[in-house]
């Protein structure tokens, strides 16, 4: 449904005096794969952090005409709107499953967890599809590679029944193989969820982001498509000498 859409008013986010997120005001709509990029320091991780409940924030960030900023963590999350950080935070010691049940919260038991069942909820059973696991449902998540270890971050998020997801480099140290089935993979679970990605990959959002947002000094500094962005003399002028964002 087109209705579900992230959309931040005037976000306003001040360290001692710093501001590090300085009015930005963006909508971002079910079923687009947003990239925030900008330079080191522009504000990207600080503005996820304001939408997740990790610093306080002024202005408006709502999904589905509810409020987040300034809620608590937990209450963010349960309101449908997840995230990844770029380490990947998976259960090493669990398998594939057990770590996408302890995120659905099935209500299974420690013990119970570590006996083998007989089915898998159908949600569980969604995620391990999306994120490509399936054949690897039963293998520890710590000898996964890391691309898979994302991957499984990711289905952590959609076994949540996250609706947003802001993703923080989510390409970062992968091979370019893995790069291509992670946009893949963005490009799935796209298709029913608002999708941020924060990332400095140029290459990565020339391939699959649908609209860019460009954040400097924490102002949005351009926005559209990758082709107008990249046009923008502004942008040029802020990446001034990386030749990444070149056409
Ligand atoms: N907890 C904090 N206290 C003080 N300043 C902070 C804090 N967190 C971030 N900053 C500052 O806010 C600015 C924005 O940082 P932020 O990490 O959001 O940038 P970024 O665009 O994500 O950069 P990068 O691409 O390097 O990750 C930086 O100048 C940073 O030093």
């Amino acid at each position: 449904m087109k209705s579900d859409y992230l959309e931040l008013t005037d976000v306003r986010v001040t360290f001692d005096g710093f501001v590090a997120v300085d009015g930005v005001t963006m909508t971002v709509l079910q079923g687009d794969l947003r990239f925030l990029i900008g330079p080191n320091g522009a504000g990207k991780t600080t503005l996820v952090d304001a939408i997740t409940g990790l610093v306080p924030a002024t202005g408006s960030a709502t999904f589905g005409r509810t409020e987040l900023l300034n809620r608590k963590v937990h209450r963010i999350a349960r309101l449908g709107v997840g995230r990844t950080f770029q380490t990947a935070s998976v259960f090493e010691e669990l398998t594939v499953l057990q770590n996408l049940d302890i995120a659905a919260g099935s209500g299974r038991g420690p013990l119970t967890m570590l006996r083998k069942r007989s089915s898998t909820p159908p949600e569980v059973e969604a995620a391990l599809e999306v994120i490509g696991l399936t054949d690897l449902r039963d293998r520890q998540a710590g000898v996964l590679a890391h691309g898979q270890k994302q991957w499984l971050e990711i289905g952590m998020l959609l076994v949540q029944d996250s609706k947003v997801l802001l993703l923080d480099e989510p390409v970062a140290g992968m091979s370019a193989e893995e790069r291509q089935q992670t946009g893949e993979l963005l490009q799935r679970v796209g298709e029913n969820c608002t999708v941020v990605v924060v990332e400095h990959d140029m290459d990565f959002m020339r391939s699959f982001a649908t609209s860019v947002t460009v954040l400097h000094a924490g102002r949005v500094l351009s926005e559209g498509t990758v082709a107008q962005v990249q046009a923008d003399p502004k942008v040029q002028e802020v990446y001034l000498g990386r030749a990444e964002v070149e056409a």
